[in-house]
C-alpha cells in the first residue's frame, strides 16, 4: 500500500492534476467528505487528508510514503528525516513581513526599536531578523495574524501573501519580503528504499508534469 498525506483545499486541488498523470484518481473529494483516509481508483494507493502543518510529521515517522508540504511548513518543521525530490511549484505565494499602514517600520528598524512581531512562521521569522540585526520578540499565532497589529498585539507581522487583498482588506501593507514559497514532495527515506518500484514512478510521473508546465 502507498499511502500519500495531502491537506484539503488548495494543495488538494492543485494536486490533482500530478496525481491524475500517475494514473491516480481520488474516489471522493475531501471537502464533501469526512472521511480521513480517502481510497484511490488503484487498489494500493490511498490518501490520508492531514493539516498542512502535519503533513512533514506523517511522512517522517512512516506514516505516509509521499506528502505534499509547502516550503514555509518544511522550513519550520526542520526537515528531519525527509527527502524533497521535487519543487512542485503549486500553491505559490511570499513570506513578507506587513505592518498596518502608516506605520514606520524602516524608522523602528533604523533606530534600532524593539519589535513585536505576530507569526505563524516563528523559525522563519527569528532567522530574517536575526540575519537583519533587528531584536524581536516573537508572538506564536496560528491564523488571522493580520489581525493582530490592528489591535496593539504586534508591531508587524510575518505572514503569506498571494494576492495581497487580505492584507488590503486589513489596511495593511508588505514592508519586507522574505522568500517564495511553493510547496514540495515529501518522501519517506525509508519507504523510497522498500517500496521503490511503485513511489519512482509516481516522483517522475509528477516531475514531467512539472517540467511540462514549465516550457
Ligand atoms: N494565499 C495563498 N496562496 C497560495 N498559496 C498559499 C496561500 N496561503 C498558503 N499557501 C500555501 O499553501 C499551503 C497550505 O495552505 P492552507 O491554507 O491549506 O493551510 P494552512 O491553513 O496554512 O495550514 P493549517 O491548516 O495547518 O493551519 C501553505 O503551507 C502555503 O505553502
Ligand atoms: O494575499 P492573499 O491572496 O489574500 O492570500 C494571503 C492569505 O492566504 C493565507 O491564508 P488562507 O487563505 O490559507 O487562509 P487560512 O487563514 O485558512 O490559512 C495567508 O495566511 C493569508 O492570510
Amino acid at each position: 500500500m502507498i499511502t500519500i498525506a495531502l491537506s484539503k483545499g488548495r494543495i488538494f486541488e492543485e494536486t490533482l492534476p500530478l496525481l491524475a498523470a500517475a494514473g491516480i484518481v481520488p474516489s471522493e473529494a475531501p471537502e464533501s467528505s469526512r472521511k480521513l483516509i480517502i481510497g484511490t481508483n488503484l487498489e494500493n494507493v490511498r490518501l490520508i487528508i492531514v493539516r498542512a502543518t502535519d503533513v512533514p510529521t506523517y511522512v517522517q515517522y512512516g506514516a505516509a510514503d509521499l506528502g505534499i508540504a509547502g516550503k514555509d511548513v518544511l522550513l519550520e518543521h526542520g526537515g528531519a528525516g525527509l527527502y524533497l525530490p521535487l519543487d512542485l511549484d503549486i500553491a505559490k505565494c511570499r513570506l513578507m513581513v506587513a505592518v498596518q499602514n502608516g506605520f514606520d517600520y524602516e524608522g523602528a528598524v533604523k533606530q534600532g526599536a524593539r519589535l513585536r512581531i505576530a507569526t505563524k512562521y516563528t523559525e522563519c521569522a527569528r532567522e530574517h531578523f536575526a540575519s537583519k540585526g533587528v531584536h524581536v520578540d516573537l508572538i506564536k499565532l496560528y491564523g488571522s495574524m493580520e489581525l493582530a497589529p490592528l489591535v496593539g498585539l504586534a508591531d508587524a507581522i510575518v505572514d503569506l501573501v498571494s494576492t495581497g487583498s487580505t492584507l488590503k482588506a486589513n489596511n495593511l501593507v508588505a514592508v519586507e519580503d522574505i522568500r517564495e514559497i511553493s510547496s514540495r514532495l515529501v518522501v519517506n527515506q525509508a519507504a523510497l528504499k522498500l517500496k521503490h518500484s511503485q513511489l519512482q514512478p509516481i516522483i517522475d510521473a509528477f516531475a514531467a508534469t512539472v517540467a511540462a508546465r514549465q516550457v
